[in-house]
């Protein structure tokens, strides 16, 4: 997954060629639009200079409530594939979303020092729920990346504004948890003193302190580390979000990795609409693994979004127990999230 990305990184303005070397035909790469809500933000930014290094968007809108002229223009003037366009304010909202394959929200604002992931809930959730209310009437067919946090609680919000008018789709609603899993890869690489670009570590359970469960046992390649390792590689993976937030000390979260992780979750979502085979990914989505009615696991990604998701597979007793302590919580942002979208 990571060298897709260098690749896609270093052809960006040879798409032809990096396109037959991912696998397609060269007349067979559909049309795609991908659309950025929040395009102008922390994230919104370098996640727009990454979509417009992928060579299988064809077109891609920039929405934020306020400038995104400058950053489409900027971005707009790199030799690749897609054509971009900048979209302000909210009567713009409609054109940027009509016709999108794929639409991604970063939009919202993000913790300081201090703050959880739900403290943001007030604000982010309306956010959500109002951007939600526009893809049901101008994209409804469209698969939503939410970036935008407490994510245990707005891909809920989301599925409920869906539903309310009428366009729920299971399979289309994908909480990105990727870097949860980016983290964990990482970090188990340095641990583990093998090379990165070879390691898997799925992440499961949901995007919050101990809701996000890295199962180390199942990482590759195997490298059999002492119980306190596994114990270290998991609270710093459950607090990867918070390393970044206090090192930037009231400037933010994380912005660039995210958009890496945002990035890499969005291409695959493409890969499976384009009927790539074999496209595996973990995602926060709808779910029956467990008593939880979201929850996020290993998801194969196919030509209608969620094509299978897989389970848990088999778990240490230290994964066991983590799975136990997470379900209260991360039931409890679940129903916060339902009964926001359901009472206003
Ligand atoms: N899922 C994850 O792993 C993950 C990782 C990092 C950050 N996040 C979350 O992503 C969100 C954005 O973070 P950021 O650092 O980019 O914040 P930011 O403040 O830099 O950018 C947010 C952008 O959203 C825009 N925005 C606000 N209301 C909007 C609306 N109604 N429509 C469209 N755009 C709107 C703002 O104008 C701003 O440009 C936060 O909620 C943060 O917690 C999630
Ligand atoms: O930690 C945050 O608030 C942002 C994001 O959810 C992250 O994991 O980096």
């Amino acid at each position: 997954m990571r060298s897709s990305m260098f690749q896609l990184l270093r052809s960006g303005s040879a798409s032809r060629a990096s396109l037959l070397r991912r696998g397609y035909s060269s007349g067979a790469v559909p049309e795609r639009k991908v659309a950025v809500l929040g395009a102008a933000g922390g994230i919104g930014q370098p996640l727009s200079l990454l979509m417009k290094l992928n060579p299988l968007v064809s077109k891609l809108a920039l929405y934020d409530i306020a400038g995104t002229p400058g950053v489409a223009a900027d971005v707009s003037h790199i030799n690749t594939r897609s054509e971009i366009a900048g979209y302000a304010g909210e009567d713009q909202l409609g054109q940027a979303l009509e016709g999108s394959d794929v639409v991604i929200i970063p939009a919202g604002v993000p913790r300081k020092p201090g703050m959880t992931r739900d403290d943001l809930f007030n604000i982010n959730a309306g956010i959500v729920k109002s951007l939600c209310t526009a893809i049901a009437k101008y994209c409804p067919n469209a698969l939503v990346n939410m970036i935008s946090n407490p994510v245990n609680s707005t891909v809920p919000i989301a599925a409920e504004v869906f539903k309310k008018a009428g366009t729920y789709d299971e399979k289309k609603l994908f909480g990105v948890t990727t870097l949860d899993v980016v983290r964990a890869k990482t970090f188990y690489a340095g641990k583990a003193k093998v090379p990165v670009e070879e390691v898997n570590v799925p992440v499961v359970g949901g995007h919050a302190g101990i809701t996000i469960l890295p199962l180390f046992s199942q990482a590759t390649p195997k490298a059999n580390l002492p119980d306190e390792d596994i114990k270290a590689l998991t609270k710093r993976t459950q607090d990867g979000g918070t390393e970044v937030v206090e090192a930037k000390a009231g400037k933010g979260s994380a912005t660039l990795s995210m958009a890496y992780a945002g990035a890499l979750f969005a291409d695959a979502c493409l890969k499976g609409l384009n009927g790539v085979p074999d496209v595996v990914e973990c995602s926060f989505v709808q779910s029956s693994i467990t008593e939880l009615p979201f929850f996020a696991s290993k998801v194969k990604l196919g030509k209608n979004g969620v094509d299978e998701v897989f389970g848990l597979g088999p778990l240490s007793d230290y994964e066991k127990q983590g799975l136990e302590s997470l379900i209260p919580e991360l039931k409890a942002s679940i129903e916060k999230g339902i009964k926001f979208a359901n009472q206003s």
